[in-house]
């Protein structure tokens, strides 16, 4: 999508308050430095221009409730279209080998199948040490790594300590990094030596350079950043020539020292007039045509809330981000952020407002399901080992399982027939209130698929031939450790109660699971990439899901994911996010939102239609502000599609086996699992 053409909305709060929280940073970086240093005179310090930023943002930004719709549409940016660059600078950190090699396998099932052509370009620059697993863990990532200095001098040779450019290029590493302020001011890296380094690494086919400029704030204050930022080009870049420029690839990162580690960053437009007097400069170097190729990058406090505003600058062409590249997550949603599709909003989205219905204390409700032949409501509580109902008339019920459940899915035959994802098996159950006695209760139909691995079943659905699909969740996805990353399949068991695979790649927490309504599209989101997907759904046995495109993204400054989700009768997706205290509905067609409803609580997990109209949006929620269900009813001309229900056929050969009787996740479950009494 064309920065031009993006109608860019952003969750944030109403100007007024955005510009008092302007103020305070920078009175709190005022703070800072005042007491770190003793020449800093707080009446001498440049009036930060949020005057004009404000002004900007006040004829660009229109309020409408809570969204504050940008129309970014005066940026005719990128001529020529310069790729944008996101790159993590790591520096000294991790503390140790297994720390680095678990945030590089984090990274990895981030981006791993997520990636698209029109992303920007990725490169890490971990320490020297971690370069060798960090090129063999993020190898078919598209993520490139970069070496953050390299040596004055050429290899061999008797320079103890130090490491070749042609040493980091025959590793396989595609960038180094130059003149990183801490270099220069911790270091004594003068321009002198950095140009001596950026000859040799231009000598390394292949190899790119990042060149880090920026001014001090006593350089800053006195108004001298033009000049600063010209004379390190000069120096860094003397002995170049627009052909040396062209036939490599050079990035300059602009860091003002101010914004480094301090929280607090330049305002878009700061560092957009910072960047327009580095290209004044290149242009003078090296001619309009190679000036405009190269891409600079903004660095100091990059962080996922900022990196939209920032790259919605022309003249910012990426991030070089330190600090919040220490995170898988941050670092994702900060690539992300760089070229959000996320943000697209309708122009007035609808905002509706849920209410709870049911105080049921969940600890993790899930997976709720409207069944139109026994005209209620069936969930889960995942580690309460629970199964609920409620008719929306009586006083709900509830089931003690006794193993941790991910989800519940209608089943043809008698009220009340339910299938369930166990933690080690599919389930089936004759849900009635007569019937509380857990002896009488459960049936396994089938162990769960990959008995051996990390996982369980988590998010399901029946799919409309009958058949239930299921993704696992990695029990270990939220430990940070490497047993973190993707090995959860995603499932359909049909008739015969046989498994087939759906998906060529695994993945980490499956959610989202639901069907459009001609059943030829399935939605997907692997939680943690906060992505969600269309597939092309094979109906028949043996096909896999196909033609994957990714229909919504969380906007990066939003915190939160994709939880479960479900299809009105328009085709529309509503997607509960989990941490934002919202669902959302998403126009799978155009990826804009243009219903939100609002939750008092931060995490709904689910959400389905129900009622005799099936007029009715149910939402799920977790703790600890939450766990009750909550309810909201839809505009006119919005309902919902009957659920399916699973068929087992004749074929089908159960196990005959108990159910298990006690969890195996050393949870104690509720006691009092007979009848809830309202309000208990
Ligand atoms: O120095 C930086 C990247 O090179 C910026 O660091 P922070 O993002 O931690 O401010």
């Amino acid at each position: 999508m064309t920065k031009t053409m993006k109608v860019n909305a952003r969750y944030s709060d109403a100007t007024g308050s955005w510009a008092i929280r302007q103020w305070w940073k920078w009175f709190s970086l005022l703070a800072i430095l005042s007491e770190s240093s003793a020449f800093v005179d707080i009446r001498n310090f440049p009036r930060h221009p949020i005057g004009s930023h404000h002004a900007l943002r006040s004829s660009q930004l229109r309020n409408i409730g809570n969204y504050n719709i940008w129309y970014s549409d005066s940026f005719s940016k990128n001529t020529p279209k310069r790729v944008p660059v996101i790159a993590g600078n790591w520096k000294l950190n991790p503390n140790t080998l297994s720390e680095a090699t678990n945030l590089l396998k984090l990274i990895a099932s981030n981006f791993l199948y997520h990636r698209s052509a029109s992303d920007p370009e990725v490169v890490i620059f971990p320490p020297y040490p971690f370069l060798m697993p960090a090129l063999e863990l993020l190898e078919g990532t598209g993520i490139k790594v970069g070496a953050q200095n390299c040596a004055l001098q050429e290899s061999p040779g008797a320079f103890t300590g130090e490491v070749s450019a042609s040493m980091i290029r025959s590793m396989g590493c595609d960038y180094v990094m130059l003149g990183h302020s801490e270099r220069r001011t911790l270091f004594g890296e003068t321009d002198a030596k950095i140009n001596a380094k950026a000859h040799l690494c231009l000598k390394q086919p292949g190899l790119g350079i990042i060149l880090c400029i920026g001014e001090t704030l006593e350089e800053y204050q006195s108004n001298l950043l033009e000049s600063v930022v010209e004379m390190q080009l000069k120096k860094g870049l003397a002995g170049l020539k627009a052909e040396d420029i062209s036939s490599s690839s050079l990035i300059i990162a602009y860091e003002p020292c101010w914004a480094i580690n301090t929280g607090i960053a330049a305002t878009p437009q700061q560092a957009n007039t910072a960047h327009m007097a580095v290209r004044r400069t290149l242009t003078k170097l090296f001619g309009a045509d190679v000036a405009q190729s190269i891409r600079i990058q903004y660095g100091g406090s990059v962080k996922p809330d900022n990196i939209e505003d920032l790259m919605a600058m022309p003249e910012i062409d990426g991030a070089l981000v330190g600090g919040a590249s220490l995170t898988a997550d941050g670092f994702t949603r900060i690539v992300d952020g760089a070229v959000s599709i996320s943000s697209s909003f309708s122009a007035i989205p609808r905002e509706l407002t849920a209410r709870e219905c049911l105080p049921t204390k969940n600890v993790l409700g899930e997976s709720p399901v409207w069944s139109e032949r026994d005209q209620c409501l069936y969930w889960v509580s995942a580690p309460e080992e629970e199964v609920w109902t409620w008719n929306l008339v009586d006083p709900p019920y509830r089931r003690l399982m006794g193993t941790v459940l991910g989800c519940v899915a209608l089943k043809a035959g008698d009220p009340g027939s339910i299938v369930l994802g166990g933690e080690r098996a599919i389930l089936e159950l004759t849900m009635s209130p007569t019937t509380t006695d857990f002896a009488s209760g459960p049936a396994v139909l089938c162990d769960r698929p990959d008995l051996a691995s990390m996982t369980r079943p988590n998010d399901g659905r029946v799919d409309r031939q009958g058949r239930l699909v299921f993704g696992m969740y990695n029990n270990y996805h939220r430990s940070g450790a490497s047993e973190g990353s993707n090995n959860a399949g995603l499932y359909r068991l049909d008739a015969n109660l046989q498994y087939e695979k759906l998906l060529d790649y695994d993945f980490r927490v499956s959610n989202c699971i639901c069907f459009s309504s001609n059943g030829e599209t399935m939605f997907f989101c692997d939680t943690p990439t906060r992505k969600v997907y269309a597939f092309d759904y094979p109906k028949e046995r043996g096909g896999m899901l196909t033609n994957r495109r990714l229909i919504w993204s969380v906007p990066s400054n939003l915190d939160g994911a994709p939880d479960g989700a479900q299809v009105d009768a328009n085709g529309c997706i509503w997607i509960a996010l989990s941490g934002a205290g919202r669902v959302v509905r998403v126009n799978p067609s155009t990826g804009m939102i243009d219903c939100v409803v609002h939750l008092p609580v931060r995490s709904p997990t689910s959400c389905t239609f129900g009622g005799p109209n099936l007029d009715e949006l149910f939402i799920t929620t977790r703790g600890p502000d939450g766990g009750g269900l909550y309810r909201v009813k839809m505009p006119h001309g919005i309902r919902g599609l009957p659920e399916p229900e699973f068929q087992l056929g004749t074929n089908g050969q159960m196990i005959s086996r108990s159910p298990p009787s006690a969890s195996t996740t050393g949870h104690s479950p509720r006691k009092d699992y007979t009848w809830w009494n309202k309000g208990s």
